[in-house]
């Protein structure tokens, strides 16, 4: 049988049978020693045997992950604390699309953060959809201006607003969200899946019991009335801070920035676009008002945390106050 995994925990997968009806229980797996060291991750695709009743106790086999479309990986630095975590372990597979929940005020919003998430995207080649929470609080045009010349989805949220355009947006596709704690992610979890608290309930009763801290939760968008589509899949990810990009090159890297791709043309062969380079074009490109110079900083902080050097933090966490202003 074809399964998607949903959630991962301590060795024990559950999967969905993929092409049947919603309401037929999960399928608890584990891996079968033939696929050997490879991880099984949310949101991979795989081929499962035995026991996949979903009864109580049943327990099938994954014996095949099927090619992945997309990877994302934690940050190496998302938990210090074991040997695990200081690795870039891929967290979720096949994702299509990454919304990056940032909120308007309280907390206010991130770019630092937000242009790490672009890069993660566009490097796994998954689309990016900029979700601006607490839009009763603040209005978007500070972070919209700084992304004016990306072409960058986003959607508006309030507490009270329509949610129609984001399920569009999410309808058909596995969408991983992705946010810093209080931009008000879990509420907006609920109020897409009112059932996530349930079904992450279950999830986490698989773990024999005990309350687990999962890395990434796939969670079924509920049926749009009127509408055949799939509604399609959210991924949550709590825990995850954000997304590796130890193995993105400083090439890679700029497709996030493709307001600032152009310019490269005129570096000298080799060049590291960092702000010691002589000859980077970068640096005449936003001087001649082609790019905005908080992007161009916010790209050579990016190259400089993933080679180690400089403050790894973001501006934002070291001058919380006014993030958009000098980042
Ligand atoms: N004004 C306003 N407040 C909101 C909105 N969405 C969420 N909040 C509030 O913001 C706070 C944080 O929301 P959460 O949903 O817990 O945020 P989170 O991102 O899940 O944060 P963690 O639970 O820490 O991961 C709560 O007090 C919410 O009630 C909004 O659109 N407008
Ligand atoms: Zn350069």
């Amino acid at each position: 049988m074809d399964g998607f995994v949903i959630a991962v925990d301590r060795g024990r997968y559950t999967c969905v049978l993929a092409d049947v009806d919603p309401d037929v229980p999960t399928v608890t797996a584990m891996r079968a020693r033939e696929l050997g060291r490879k991880s099984v991750v949310v949101g991979d695709r795989v081929g499962l045997v035995g026991d996949v009743s979903g009864a109580p106790g049943a327990l099938a086999r994954i014996v095949r992950i099927a090619e992945r479309r997309s990877v994302l990986r934690r940050t190496a630095d998302d938990d210090e604390t074991t040997a695990e975590g200081r690795l870039e372990r891929v967290v979720v597979a096949n994702a299509d699309q990454l919304v990056i929940v940032s909120a308007l005020a309280d907390p206010p919003p991130r770019t630092g953060f937000i242009d790490r998430c672009l890069v993660a995207a566009y490097d796994a080649d998954i689309e990016p959809l900029l979700c601006l929470t607490k839009a009763d609080l603040a209005g978007p045009e500070a972070v919209l201006g700084y992304y004016a010349e990306l072409d960058l989805a986003h959607v508006l949220v309030r507490p009270d607003s329509d949610l129609t355009e984001l399920r569009d947006l999410l309808a058909g596709r596995v969408s991983v969200l992705v946010g810093h704690s209080g931009v008000g992610k879990s509420t907006l979890v609920n109020r897409l899946v009112p059932a996530a608290e349930r079904a992450v309930g279950v999830v986490s009763a698989i773990g024999r019991g005990r309350h687990t801290s999962t890395s990434a939760v796939a969670l079924r968008l509920p049926p749009v009335p009127g509408s055949r589509t799939d509604p399609g899949w959210i991924v949550d990810t709590p825990g995850v801070r954000s997304f590796g990009l130890a193995h993105v090159s400083a090439e890679s890297l700029l497709h996030g920035f493709p307001d600032l791709v152009d310019a490269t043309v005129d570096c000298p062969a080799n060049c590291e676009h960092t702000a010691d380079e002589p000859d980077c074009a970068l640096d005449a490109w936003v001087a001649a008002g082609k790019a905005d110079p908080r992007r161009l900083a916010s790209y050579r902080r990016l190259l400089a945390s993933r080679s180690g050097e400089g403050d790894q933090r973001e501006p934002d966490q070291r001058n919380p106050g006014d993030p958009l202003e000098g980042s």
